[in-house]
C-alpha cells in the first residue's frame, strides 16, 4: 500500500474531467479507499455523495474559504453544494451527470482540503 501523502499528491496532480450525462459512477471499494486518505470526508448517504464540514473562527475566514472553493469549482468545472454559516461551511460533492460519485468528486475533495494546508 502506497503512502497516503503520495496518493493525495497524485490526486492533487489530476484535474476534473468532462462527465457527460450517463457517465458511470465509481465503485464502493474505490470510494472507501480514497476516503481513507481524505481527512474529514464521509459518504453518509449510501455513497451518493461525500460531505465534509469545515469550521472557522469567524465570518471573514468562512467566506474566504467559500470564495476559494467557488474559484476552484469554476476552474475545475465541477461544482459542489456549499452551505455556510457564521463559522462553518458544509461542502457536498457529487457528480450530477453520473447520478453518483466519480473521480471528479475525489479530486475536488483533495483540492479543497489542500486549500487549508
Ligand atoms: C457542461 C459542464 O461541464 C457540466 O454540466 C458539469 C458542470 N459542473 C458539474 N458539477 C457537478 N457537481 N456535477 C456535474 O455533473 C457537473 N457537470
Amino acid at each position: 500500500m502506497s503512502n497516503p501523502n503520495a496518493l493525495i499528491q497524485e490526486l492533487l496532480n489530476q484535474h476534473c474531467e468532462d462527465m457527460p450525462k450517463g457517465s458511470k459512477s465509481i465503485i464502493i471499494p474505490t470510494i472507501e479507499s480514497n476516503l481513507s486518505i481524505l481527512d474529514g470526508w464521509d459518504a453518509p448517504l449510501n455513497y451518493a455523495n461525500i460531505v465534509k464540514t469545515f469550521t472557522f473562527k469567524n465570518y471573514h475566514q468562512t467566506i474566504a474559504f467559500v470564495n476559494a472553493v467557488t474559484w476552484l469549482a469554476n476552474k475545475e468545472d465541477h461544482h459542489p453544494k456549499i452551505c455556510f454559516d457564521y463559522n462553518s461551511c458544509e461542502i457536498t460533492l457529487t457528480t450530477h451527470n453520473a447520478k453518483g460519485l466519480t473521480m471528479n468528486d475525489i479530486i475536488m475533495a483533495a483540492k479543497i482540503n489542500a486549500l487549508l494546508d
